[in-house]
């Protein structure tokens, strides 16, 4: 048997999939990996070890499925997290400074102050958020003492995890515009990274990966048995968004797992949002670039996580269904999850995690309830600022990710949003997408008409909620929200 072999590099683990020409999940291993939170806001991965956990996982999931041929491999990974290395030596110069972490708003505000956003938006797509790369390495550079010289001189090396991944496999330094696109140094419209953008931020172009198409040959690597060919690199969003097939206009998809990111395809050329949201390069394929407007909720399943965590309520995520259940509704309990401040389409990270309506009749239900509710009012803002942005009425939502497992929440959303909220077969779209993008660069699969045809419903959600309810519930979570922001000064 033939596989695709997907290595997709996670917020919170490493995982590698095995893929036969039907698109079906052949064998999964999986390892989690040390967070590290230095200070209050910051969110830092040992780069070594998401390499060792991830060619691990790659070597378990070879080895339990018998060695089988590889055909080709395709990366994808947990965008914006910013690895700095020497390319002598291939150590990492520091910690990677993930996408959660918040230590360059201050960057972010001066750039504000100086009154570049317009122009950031213009040309990457991307709000002005800490959340994004370029600041990030900015941070690096000005930190470690010498580094920004070296970095002019070409000695180190830049890269989200994709290229951190595929270094470490082919010696290739390369990206593909999915990730390039997150890193507020890419210009979305010309396809390539822009002078003036690295100008504004002090990034010398030495430092930088070559852009490449998302599905196309890198490579190859000899580490895993054989000499297989690196054939396909997108972000998890864009890879989740190939696997749920949403290739035409108009389709989008909502991921569910340590935050939430919902994607809806718009098409060949870039839509510039008026509210809020980003514009961003699903995947290059030839010479066509696909676009979609990006909702980016930093907390949703991480919500979940607190709960069993931070409060211990649960004993695992999956139990926060059960418990939710034992109240008929919220009864008027609000969470708002801005642990991290908020992301789309607020951008505030004033903003802090908040209950409100909380009586003496308020029990751990509500409280897991109101967590559950969350997500979907959050999925909710994006979806509405989305429509506003495209013109398109979304008529259906595919969903993935670890809480898209929850029935609960995926009621609720249909509910809330007034459209089918619709759960895959197989729903391990993140992986699926990139073994399909380095599939069709090798041959394995002939064109995308195969994959739509792949793609198969599992559980469909209709919405069963009647309009004064659901503008009720929405008012109160308006309030909630308004009430989190602006918390810190
Ligand atoms: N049944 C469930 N209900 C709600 N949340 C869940 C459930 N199962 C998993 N989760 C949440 O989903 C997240 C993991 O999803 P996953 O897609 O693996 O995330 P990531 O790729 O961001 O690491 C965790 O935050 C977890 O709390
Ligand atoms: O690793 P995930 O699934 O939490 O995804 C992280 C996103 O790519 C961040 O933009």
């Amino acid at each position: 048997m033939d596989c695709i072999l997907a290595l997709d590099q996670g917020t919170t683990s490493s995982r590698a999939l095995l893929f036969d020409g039907g698109g079906a999940v052949r064998g999964v291993a999986q390892k989690e990996f040390t967070q590290h939170f230095p200070r209050p806001g910051w969110v830092e991965h040992d780069p070594l070890e998401i390499w060792a956990t991830q060619l691990e996982v790659a070597r378990e999931v070879l080895a339990r499925a018998g060695n089988p041929r590889v055909a080709a491999i395709g990366i994808t990974n947990q965008r914006e997290t910013t690895v700095l290395w020497d390319r002598a030596t291939g150590e990492p110069l520091a910690n990677a400074i993930v996408w959660q972490d918040r230590r360059t708003t201050g960057i972010c505000d001066e750039l504000r102050a100086q009154g570049l956003a317009n122009f950031f938006q213009e040309r990457t797509g991307l709000v002005l958020d800490a959340y994004f790369s370029g600041t990030k390495l900015q941070w690096l550079l000005d930190t470690l003492p010498g580094a920004r010289e070296r970095a002019a001189r070409g000695e180190l090396a830049f890269g989200t995890i994709d290229t951190w991944l595929a270094w470490k496999l082919t010696g290739a330094h390369v990206t593909d515009p999915s990730n390039a696109s997150r890193t507020l140094l890419f210009n979305i419209h010309e396809g390539r990274w822009d002078e003036e953008l690295l100008g504004a931020l002090r990034i010398p172009a030495e430092v930088l990966p070559r852009v490449v198409d998302s599905s196309g040959v890198v490579g190859a690597t000899d580490l895993l048995g054989g000499r297989i060919p690196v054939a396909g690199i997108a972000g998890d969003q864009q890879a989740a968004t190939f696997g749920q097939a949403c290739l035409a206009p108009g389709m989008a998809k909502n991921t569910y797992g340590t935050g939430c990111f919902l994607l809806l395809n718009t098409g060949d050329r870039p839509t510039t949002s008026r509210n809020r949201l980003l514009t961003t390069p699903l995947w290059k394929l030839g010479d066509r670039t696909s676009y979609a407007l990006e909702g980016s909720v930093f907390m949703a399943g991480a919500a979940v996580q607190w709960l069993r965590d931070g409060l211990g309520i649960i004993r695992t995520s999956a139990e926060v269904e059960a418990l939710a259940r034992t109240v008929p509704g919220n009864e008027g309990v609000y969470h708002v999850p801005a642990f991290v401040g908020l992301g789309a389409p607020f951008w505030d990270p004033s903003a802090r995690g908040t209950f409100f309506g909380l009586t003496r009749g308020t029990h751990k239900g509500h409280i897991a309830r109101a967590v559950l509710e969350s997500i979907a009012y959050q999925a909710v803002e994006v979806i509405r600022a989305m429509e506003a942005d495209s013109g398109i009425q979304l008529q259906e939502l595919r969903v993935d990710g670890g809480a898209s497992r929850n029935d609960l929440l995926m009621q609720f959303q249909a509910d809330l949003l007034g459209a089918a909220v619709v759960r895959p077969e197989i729903t391990e779209t993140t992986a699926l997408g990139a073994a399909y993008l380095a599939g069709l660069a090798v041959g394995f699969w002939e064109d995308s008409g195969q994959i739509a045809l792949n793609w198969r419903p599992g559980t469909r959600f209709e919405p069963s909620m009647d309009a004064r309810e659901r503008s009720a519930l929405l008012d109160g979570w308006h309030r909630a929200v308004e009430r989190s922001r602006g918390w810190l000064d």
